[in-house]
């Protein structure tokens, strides 16, 4: 089994999916609550966090392009739908007692924070959760580039993406049942095999600033809390020296 690392300030990309729970559409509370819960214990025990938002509950631009529709205008509706999504996060996660902001990359000033580097840094080392919606604040992105960009910004030592499956398989195991699953894969593997679990925009930031990723499933009681103390739970992409963290050999 391969060492992981220990990181201390983290990036968790939580999938807008993961929060309908069984519902076709929209915002579980339960889900919610439950998210919650696991982030404000890693929180308590000490853990730095940022999380990064997805849309796809409400939302994908691609969706209204593929319906003829214009793509900005599309990636526009689902950057919003990000924001519905974090204010949901932001005030379960206070309900448990714990401070957090939501911080958006277009502005609202009457809704929310105003991304700034800064200042979501500043948030972090007061000890507070800062949930980040909007992605990149630009169109043709998504929500795991806006997430290996959020977490480079806030020196983040691994970006972890909360998602519906156990991690980064050979294929998509919804729809090829014999995909294995890997403990361990390199950014170059993914981008070559074309592994479409995040995009490749946010596969080549991480692999030029060579920052970890842990795909793991966000609906497993206490994964989070086991990827903090270092067990290998999910997949990890790295370089080729497995187990490093960002910045330290
Ligand atoms: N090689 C692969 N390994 C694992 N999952 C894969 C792979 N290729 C495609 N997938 C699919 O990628 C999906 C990622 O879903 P997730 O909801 O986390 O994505 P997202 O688009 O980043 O988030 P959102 O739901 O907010 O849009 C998985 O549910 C899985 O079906
Ligand atoms: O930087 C970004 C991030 C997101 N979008 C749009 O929002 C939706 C929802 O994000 P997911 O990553 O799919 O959860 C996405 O489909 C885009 O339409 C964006 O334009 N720019």
């Amino acid at each position: 089994m391969s060492e992981r690392p220990r990181p201390k300030r983290i990036l968790l990309k939580l999938s807008g999916e993961a929060l309908m729970g069984n519902q076709p559409f929209g915002i579980d509370d339960n889900v919610v609550r439950a998210f919650a819960t696991e982030i404000v214990a890693v929180h308590n025990a000490g853990t730095e966090l940022a999380i990064v938002i997805g849309g796809g509950n409400i939302f994908r631009g691609v969706a209204i392009a593929a319906r003829g529709g214009d793509r900005v205008t599309g990636d526009h509706m689902g950057m919003l739908a990000t924001v519905m999504n974090a204010l949901a996060v932001e005030a379960a996660i206070e309900r448990l007692g714990v401070s957090a902001r939501a911080m958006s990359a277009i502005e609202m000033p009457s809704v929310c924070e105003t991304y700034v580097h800064r200042r979501a840094a500043w948030h972090m080392d007061e000890r507070r959760v800062v949930v980040l919606a909007g992605g990149t604040g630009n169109p043709f992105f998504t929500t795991d580039s806006g997430a290996a960009l959020r977490a480079l910004e806030l020196e983040c030592d691994a970006l972890l993406k909360g998602t519906q499956v156990d991690g980064v398989y050979s294929a998509d195991p919804r729809l090829d049942p014999t995909a294995t699953l890997y403990e361990t894969v390199s950014y170059q593997e993914v981008i070559a095999k074309d592994l479409q679990i995040m995009d490749t925009a946010a596969f080549s930031l991480a692999r030029d600033n060579s920052l970890p990723i842990i795909v793991f499933n966000i609906h497993q009681p206490g994964a989070l809390a086991r990827i903090v103390a270092g067990e290998a739970v999910g997949t990890l992409i790295s370089g080729d020296r497995k187990n490093e963290i960002r910045g330290k050999p």
